[in-house]
């Protein structure tokens, strides 16, 4: 394939449809943050019940990321977005119409699924359309922009809750995707050239050779791990444990603990596009960026977890702006794939990639819940003090992650040219 040397009109509108995708499927991924009420009254279901439906879109989301990079490589972003935007659409729907847990439960696998098939086909679509020089900027635009997908199904599914009910609301929500689905075929193609830009036949045999071959490649597991350590800090506050953590371990008021969480999203908005120049400007500093970032959040955690008594409210600040700035810092992982693989493999080795993160953030999710457990025992009136036993398992992801970034950093510069990677990114014009 040929990279394309300037940014084409026909680029930022393939790129645009492809976001919109992404922040649809965001939103819908998100949805259920804010009906987590009107769900225990509708299933008639427990705290633990609830949270089922969040550990098990991200099992669904995390376990396809590999099969879903593979049917990327194999058919291209367009057959398998359209694909995973069908599926979101008639999961939602389903969900909108779902009467009883399991019937629940079953459309939020699908939920997962459908997700799943989204980001990895816009990362392939900005790698195929952009010039080199300008990818590591619009796939931060990319995973930036695509969160306001959850800040969008914070107020507005809210209000639609509240105001038209359940079934209204979800199926509202569902028929965003066939909006998008037509967008897609109007407008979107695979690459300039190709409308459907297909690989090769793929055998389990080759399928195999494939897999093994992006993960023999250092570059891939570095990526790997700068998106394990990065973002499931941020992910775990924000799906499940940053609400209850700000109100019943710090002591904050309910309407501090949004403005904490919001404010986090605003910390993710500011950073994505400055790590995206830094990343086009200095790509052999990649990994001292992450190392640097998850430093940061350890320190920062740190003070917050050891300062006597609750910790004030502009250390709370800090907290959520630098865990925030862990979600683009994850981005950097794929940026360190894109250029260790070559493009055939590219889905395939960003699916390994993203699996990282979101297999971390399930593992914290967990954690946090078997720890706050185990130390309040007889109910659910989560302690400060659980809370920081609870926050204190990071640190194993944290130690696991630096010490395999340190190394595979290590591996990936000996592997790597430098002259050479700074010359594909750069490239002029
Ligand atoms: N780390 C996220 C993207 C991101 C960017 N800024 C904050 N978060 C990621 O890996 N995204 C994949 C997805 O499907 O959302």
């Amino acid at each position: 394939m040929m990279q394309p040397t300037t940014t084409t009109a026909r680029a930022w509108v393939v790129w645009i449809v492809g976001l919109l995708v992404y922040l649809v499927a965001v939103f819908h991924r998100s949805s259920l943050a804010v009906a987590g009420l009107a769900a225990t009254d509708r299933f008639d279901i427990s705290a633990s019940q609830l949270a089922t439906f969040t550990m098990l879109q991200l099992v669904v989301y995390a376990g396809m990321q590999i099969p879903v990079g593979l049917l990327v490589d194999r058919f291209g972003s367009r057959s398998v977005l359209l694909c995973g935007t069908a599926l979101l659409t008639l999961a939602q729907a389903g969900f909108a119409l779902a009467e009883t847990y399991p019937a629940a439960l079953v459309a939020r696998f699908f939920v997962g699924l459908g997700d799943a098939m989204t980001f990895i086909c816009v990362l392939r679509l900005v790698a195929t359309w952009f010039p080199a020089r300008r990818i590591p900027l619009v796939t931060q635009l990319t995973g930036t922009l695509g969160q306001l997908g959850a800040v969008l199904a914070a107020a507005p599914m809210t209000w639609a809750l509240g105001h038209l009910g359940w079934r209204t609301a979800y199926l509202i929500a569902a028929s965003l995707g066939l909006v998008l689905a037509v967008a897609v075929l109007a407008v979107l193609r695979d690459s300039p050239a190709h409308r459907n830009l297909r690989g090769p036949a793929m055998s389990l045999r080759s399928i195999r050779a494939s897999l093994a071959a992006s993960w023999a490649h250092p570059g891939t597991r570095l990526g790997f791990w700068m998106h394990f350590s990065t973002q499931f800090s941020a992910t775990a506050l924000t799906l499940l444990w940053g609400y209850p953590f700000f109100v019943r371990g710090e002591h904050q008021s309910a309407a501090s603990a949004g403005l904490l969480l919001t404010l986090m999203v605003l910390a993710v908005m500011a950073a994505g596009p400055t790590l995206g120049w830094l990343v086009g400007a200095y790509p052999w500093q990649r990994s001292t960026m992450v190392l640097t970032i998850v430093t940061a959040i350890v320190v920062v955690w740190t003070v917050v977890l050891a300062w006597p008594g609750t910790a004030p409210l502009w250390l709370l600040i800090v907290l959520v702006i630098v865990v925030g700035i862990g979600g683009p810092a994850s981005m950097i992982g794929f940026d360190v794939g894109r250029t260790s693989n070559p493009h055939e493999r590219l889905a395939s080795a960003s699916g390994i990639i993203n699996q990282g993160g979101f297999v971390a953030s399930l593992v914290l999710v967990i954690a946090i819940g078997v720890v706050l457990d185990w130390r309040t025992p007889g109910g659910s009136d989560y302690t400060p003090s659980a809370f920081r036993w609870a926050m204190c398992t990071q640190y194993l992801l944290w130690s696991l992650g630096l010490v395999q970034i340190y190394r595979y950093r290590v591996r990936t510069r000996r592997f790597v040219d430098r002259d050479e990677l700074e010359g594909i990114v750069r490239a002029v014009p």
